[in-house]
């Protein structure tokens, strides 16, 4: 139990000033040992370990970057190979800092198979690292969103796989795990696939947030990205389970068409991927967004299920959006998708003015460049 806020959590990263407790600011590896291995699941390794597993970050071994760092393939002694991801930590800022420890706390007890396993962290002096399973086919903004070099085909029953998996993963986070817990930053390059192009969701420490009695609570960082962030939390900074729903309703018309949520490159009025889907389904010709590198090759009837319910997952009202276990339910033909009414989704191209004019507000008053989409708000406890 936090003695600032109440909430049950191990690290005690439950509000603002645990956030800034000095003891959480620059944990102790003490701490961080405890946590890990005894309390926790997770593994400690040394720096030395980590070095040898990636050839001391060598360039070759390079697989990501993220908003946090470089993401290295590694290969422990053991024989195991895993992913490590290298955290910057910004003196100034601490996020890095504050990702390690949140990551730790919310990943350590998590397990479902459509879920990265976090294995384990390393902790030496302001060096912090974290081990991952690794996943062998990266990443769905690599393999079905990214260039002609990487993309891969996928047919309609890889695509119904993954979109399954991604949903239980969720319904999993949101309502089987106590308390529950949002992933927050439901994006394709959080969907990673292993070997078998199972989806695992990732980035909890960026994303991960106990809730209380489904209560929502405001965030002093709202870490959604551009395109895939519900409307009420651009404006608010309001967190629910039902901002993961819009997120997942986004990546799920991504999956579909082949496309990415925002894209320049074609046509104007065809930038916004949402609001192509909106429109053609207004239009009766919702099927036309389907990816034509399936070459027609699938069933219509669940494709145009499975669009239905990207938009019923991205309704401008939040409480229209269903919860994630009963998108599987409605994935998997379990309840009639017929008894739900689609309303219009909130509409990306306002939201992303919003979210451009806070970016700029903030970059300016604060004269640093910034690569992150997140928005700061204010924050209320
Ligand atoms: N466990 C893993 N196995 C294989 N590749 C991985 C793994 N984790 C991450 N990657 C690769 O590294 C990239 C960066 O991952 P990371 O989680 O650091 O950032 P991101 O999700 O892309 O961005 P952001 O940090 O802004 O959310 C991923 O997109 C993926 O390509």
């Amino acid at each position: 139990m936090c003695s600032n806020c109440g909430y049950v959590m191990k690290l005690k990263l439950c509000c603002l000033s645990c956030f800034f407790s000095p003891e959480l600011y620059n944990p102790p590896p003490e701490l961080v040992r405890k946590l890990c291995g005894e309390e926790g699941n997770l593994r400690i390794f040394s720096l030395q370990e980590v070095k040898l597993a990636t050839q001391n970050f060598s360039s070759a071994n390079k697989v990501g970057e993220g908003g946090f760092g470089s993401v290295y393939k590694g290969r422990l002694q053991d024989g195991s190979v895993v992913a490590v991801k290298v955290l910057s930590v910004e003196v100034e800022s601490m996020r890095g800092e504050r990702e390690f420890v949140s990551e730790l706390s919310a990943l350590s007890n998590l397990r479902h198979d459509n879920l990265v396993i976090l294995q384990g962290c390393c902790v030496e002096g302001s060096d912090r690292y974290l081990v991952y399973e690794y996943m062998e086919n990266n990443s769905l903004t690599h393999t079905l969103l990214g260039n002609e070099q990487n993309r891969m085909k996928f047919s309609w029953e890889a695509r119904r796989h993954v979109s399954v998996g991604v949903a239980r993963g969720i319904a999993y986070l949101h309502e089987e795990v106590k308390p529950h817990v949002l992933q927050r930053d439901i994006k394709a390059s959080n969907i990673l696939l292993d070997d078998h192009f199972t989806p695992k969701v990732s980035d909890f420490g960026l994303s991960t947030r106990t809730l209380r009695d489904n209560s929502s609570y405001v965030s002093t960082r709202v870490a959604g990205t551009l395109g895939y962030l519900a409307p009420e939390c651009a404006v608010s900074g309001h967190l629910t389970c039902k901002s993961d729903v819009y997120g997942y309703g986004v990546l799920l018309v991504e999956i579909i068409s082949g496309r990415s949520v925002v894209d320049f490159d074609v046509e104007l009025g065809e930038h916004y991927l949402v609001q192509k889907a909106w429109s053609n389904f207004r239009a009766k010709k919702l099927l036309q967004i389907v990816d034509p590198a399936l070459n027609m090759n699938y069933p219509e009837e669940e494709a145009t299920r499975l669009l239905k319910i990207s938009l019923l997952c991205v309704q401008e009202t939040a409480k229209r959006r269903p919860t994630m276990s009963t998108v599987v339910q409605i994935l998997s033909n379990e309840i009639e998708l017929e008894s739900y009414e689609i309303s219009e989704p909130g509409h990306l191209s306002d939201l992303m003015g919003i979210r451009l004019h806070k970016r700029y507000t903030s970059q300016t008053s604060s004269s640093k460049s910034s690569t992150t989409t997140s928005l700061q708000s204010t924050a209320h406890f």
